[in-house]
């Protein structure tokens, strides 16, 4: 097969760690980045990208999201999270099939590619279709079921089945960009046993974890009551945490559990939109960070949200610390860029692959545009311009594994408009089901 050469030239580069000053050419080679240079001869690349007045900076990593409910966006508002899941969600999702999960799926990835996400983990139903959204968009995904047992023996057998069966059909398909990971609901919903056979079976497959955890007062005190002990402390007596375990959400956390959770090198995926429109509270992540413990950022699902746009949760999750702390000075635009890229990457366990510009790293980028009325005039730091002004929407060129999802806003992998209609289609078959 013939290589797949792109050459970007004259990009400003914006690198979570080992920056590269000036105006730079970047080579990809197949699905890697070649060679960063000043000059790259033309006649080395098929194809020319010309990134004058673009910022190019590694893929974003949303490490939480549930992609099908993109469907649900703005069906329950204004509730917390008790009364949303329970008396909104729940009943819905009782009517979901393969195919309602496989448009939702679609719709949240035209969203991701448009605002400048390549990777994303996914926690779910039916997720061998929303694989193949994901293999159909050129996305890199981490994809997990959630297995919810509530104590039932008979669910929870058929709950691992599930996970087990989307491992042994999807993991390292779609030319490698998907890996598939436990999804445990959480410490409420999924029992004692389901999460210790789940521990077990991640260290014998090697794959990682990902749970909800310590995201309401409420969950605090209902596994408190029944377990004496705290989410965290919890998790620990069973001996599920380690640095595989990605938790979301992690709101509520005594000073031992931030230990813990240091000691175990957990992942945490911070959500602030999500926790704020839900009233979940305010995670101290200011406070973990100053405990080098690697967060990174999630949008959670778009029905909690209510969009995908991961510069937009970066920019939340920096004001919120800095109103939160009154301290200004905390969660800079630096240590946002490094949230959204190389701390998502560690999370998944993919930094070897992916999370910065390096030659020898995936071709995993994005180009946003700074010749528009937001961006000017262009900050002499370039993570201020990408984290305090930008949105998704100056997001002009995504390419994730060497191929280009979008260019010039112009999207080459899938047909927004039709997505749109089914979409639409689809919200208003599952409303009539209800
Ligand atoms: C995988 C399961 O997780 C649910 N889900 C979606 N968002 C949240 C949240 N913020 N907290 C807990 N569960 C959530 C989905 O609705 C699905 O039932
Ligand atoms: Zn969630």
């Amino acid at each position: 097969m013939a290589d797949n050469t792109i050459l970007i030239k004259n990009a400003l580069i914006l690198n979570p760690e080992n920056n590269i000053e000036g105006k730079k050419d970047l080579l990809i080679k197949n699905d890697l980045i070649d060679e960063i240079a000043d000059e790259i001869p033309e006649d080395k690349a098929d194809k020319i990208i010309d990134a004058t007045d673009k910022i190019l900076l590694p893929g974003l990593v949303n490490t939480h999201t549930h992609l099908s409910m993109t469907l649900f966006r703005g069906l329950a508002d204004d509730l917390a999270l008790d009364e949303w899941l329970n008396e909104n969600i729940w009943p819905v999702e009782a009517n979901l099939n393969g195919y309602y999960c496989y448009i939702g799926a679609l719709l949240g990835a035209v969203e991701l590619i448009k605002s400048g996400t390549t990777t994303f983990s996914d926690m779910y139903f039916y997720m061998e279709d929303v694989a193949k959204a994901v293999d159909e968009s050129g996305l890199r995904a981490v994809l997990s079921y959630g297995m919810i047992d509530f104590g039932d023996e008979e669910k929870r057998k058929a709950e691992i089945e599930e996970n087990m069966n989307l491992f042994k059909n999807c993991n390292d398909t779609a030319d490698g960009r998907i890996k598939v990971f436990f999804g445990p609901h959480s410490p409420y919903t999924a029992s004692e046993e389901l999460l210790k056979e789940v521990r077990r079976l991640a260290d014998e497959t090697g794959i990682g974890i990902h749970i909800h955890v310590s995201e309401t007062q409420k969950e605090i005190d209902d596994v408190s009551a029944e377990k004496g002990l705290r989410p965290f402390e919890y998790l620990d007596s069973i001996g599920l945490l380690g640095p595989d375990v990605v938790c979301a959400h992690s709101v509520w956390l005594s000073d031992r559990e931030i230990e813990i959770i240091k000691e175990k090198d957990v992942k945490i995926s911070h959500n602030p939109c999500s926790n704020m429109k839900l009233a979940s509270g305010i995670a101290p992540v200011s406070k973990l960070l100053e405990n080098d413990i690697c967060v990174a950022i999630g949008t959670d699902g778009a029905s909690s949200n209510n969009n995908l746009d991961l510069i937009e949760e970066l920019k939340t999750a920096s004001l919120l610390q800095k109103v939160a702390t009154l301290d200004p000075k905390v969660l800079t635009s630096d240590e946002a860029v490094a949230m959204g890229t190389i701390n998502g990457a560690r999370a998944l366990g993919l930094d070897d692959e992916i999370g910065t510009v390096e030659v020898g790293k995936k071709a995993d980028l994005i180009l946003i545009d700074t010749n528009c009325a937001n961006m000017v005039p262009d900050s002499s730091n370039l993570s201020s311009n990408i984290i305090y002004a930008a949105n998704g929407s100056n997001v002009d060129t995504t390419i994730c594994n060497g191929q280009i999802l979008m260019e010039n806003k112009e999207l080459t992998t899938l047909d927004e408009q039709e997505i749109y209609q089914k979409a639409r289609e689809a919200i208003d078959q599952l409303k009539k089901a209800i």
